[in-house]
């Protein structure tokens, strides 16, 4: 009980569940741990770990993608960190090791998939395949709906016939632009919104339209919200990226697609984090309480975005760099630990620059470099201490 009548700050930290999937889900999910650990130690943070298997991991043993007994820990924890479902060896697998996260991500109705597009350090504008003069200053989030569309409801699949129904219904859409919306508001000047769709095609696209413009005009007027069209926003991002600087808001397989593009945008897929909240995170105009976990953050699910990777799997290649950020989102967002996240983020960048302050270079091969996930991963860990203890 506080005595000095002020309220004893809550104890960081929390319960987590680890699913490191598999190839490189598990190779780069020890790597972030190992930044968590020194997170622990400097702060006294406490984060309860739970490690259980999802997708190939979890058909060998189960024969099922996810169990239940994972499914209901799921929503008992107060975030999960993923690695990466999914390879060539459960090919013909049913179901197949990807549904496992499908249904993690139904389970838990984190709905809002967060996945922003900009150079961790300026010294990767390089890497880039698309001009230094095109790309340079790009920062977009993209976020993607994660828990209906095309990638659920009742599929038929036959020797002959294909079926994915894909549709949305009012409260789907409606939660998921309110983040956008909340997200934009937390800037000042409100960041732009574009909302993504296929609506010149699409009877689901243009109800989702309808229904984003019917939300911000009411809860959102201050926020600029713009249509695009799916596949011209592909060619505009190659193009004039920049000029979609803000929000871009958009459905499960659209936002799929695009964020990966995100990657070939920065250079290497093995850069880029994710975050699917089951809330908005605090911000102005956000629904009190809607999605919050046990210690006041949002619920959440955090995965880079790439997959497993089979091609470099087993080689101590993978660039660590998409699973460390996810770790950053997570404690931003479900463990209210700004300035923790904040220090990851800038041991990246540091690392990343190395080579720009006269170090040595430290980038895995899909940057260019000679380092192993393990030598970019300590790389970044002593950094992370250096940093805290600054
Ligand atoms: N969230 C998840 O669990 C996801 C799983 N997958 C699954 O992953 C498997 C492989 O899919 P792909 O289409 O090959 O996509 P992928 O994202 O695994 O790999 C695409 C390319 O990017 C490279 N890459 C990806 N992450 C990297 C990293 N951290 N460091 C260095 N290079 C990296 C790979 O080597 C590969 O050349 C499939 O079974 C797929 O379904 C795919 C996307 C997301
Ligand atoms: C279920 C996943 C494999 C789908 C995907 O590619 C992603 O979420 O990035
Ligand atoms: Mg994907």
């Amino acid at each position: 009980m506080a005595t000095n009548g002020t309220n004893p700050s809550p104890p960081k930290g929390g319960k987590l569940l680890i699913l490191p999937g598999d190839h490189i889900g598990p190779e780069v999910v020890s790597e972030a741990l190992k930044v968590l650990d020194i997170i622990e130690e400097a702060t006294g943070a406490k984060f309860e770990r739970d490690f259980d298997l999802c997708g190939g991991a979890s058909l060998d043993k189960h024969k099922d993608s996810v169990t239940e007994a994972v499914l209901q820990k799921s929503v008992e924890v107060d975030a999960v960190f993923f690695g990466s479902a999914g390879g060539p060896e459960w090919g013909h697998s049913q179901p197949n090791p990807e549904s496992g996260l499908l249904r993690i991500r139904h389970k838990m109705q984190i709905f809002a998939n967060l996945r922003p597009c900009n150079f961790a350090s300026k010294s990767l504008i390089h890497r880039s395949p698309i001009k230094p003069e095109i790309i340079s200053g790009v920062d977009f989030t993209i976020i993607r709906e994660n828990c209906g569309g095309a990638y659920y409801g009742s599929k038929v699949e036959e020797e002959d016939y294909g079926c994915d129904p894909w549709e949305y219904r009012r409260s789907e859409i409606e939660r998921v632009v309110r983040v956008a919306g909340a997200l934009a508001m937390q800037h000042d000047p409100p960041l732009p919104v574009w909302s993504v769709d296929k609506a010149n095609v699409l009877a689901n696209s243009r109800v989702w339209r309808r229904i984003t413009h019917e939300i911000f005009e009411k809860e959102f007027p201050k926020v600029n919200i713009r249509d695009q069209l799916a596949d011209s926003l592909a060619m505009l991002l190659i193009t004039k990226p920049t000029a979609f600087n803000g929000l871009i808001v958009t459905d499960n397989t659209f936002g799929d697609i695009l964020s990966d593009e995100s990657g070939g945008l920065t250079g290497s897929l093995g850069l880029l984090p994710s975050a699917s909240l089951a809330g908005p995170p605090a911000a102005r105009g956000a629904e009190p309480g809607l999605g919050r976990n046990s210690v006041g953050g949002v619920v959440g699910l955090y995965e880079p975005v790439h997959g497993s990777a089979p091609d470099i799997s087993g080689k101590g290649l993978a660039n660590p760099v998409g699973q460390v950020l996810s770790l950053a989102m997570m404690l931003r967002y479900s463990f209210n630990m700004n300035h923790e996240a904040e220090v990851v983020e800038q041991a990246v960048a540091k690392v990343l620059d190395s080579k720009a302050d006269g170090g040595l270079e430290v980038r895995t091969g899909d940057l260019g470099g000679k380092a192993g996930t393990a030598e970019m991963s300590e790389a970044i860990q002593r950094e992370v201490r250096r940093l805290l203890k600054a």
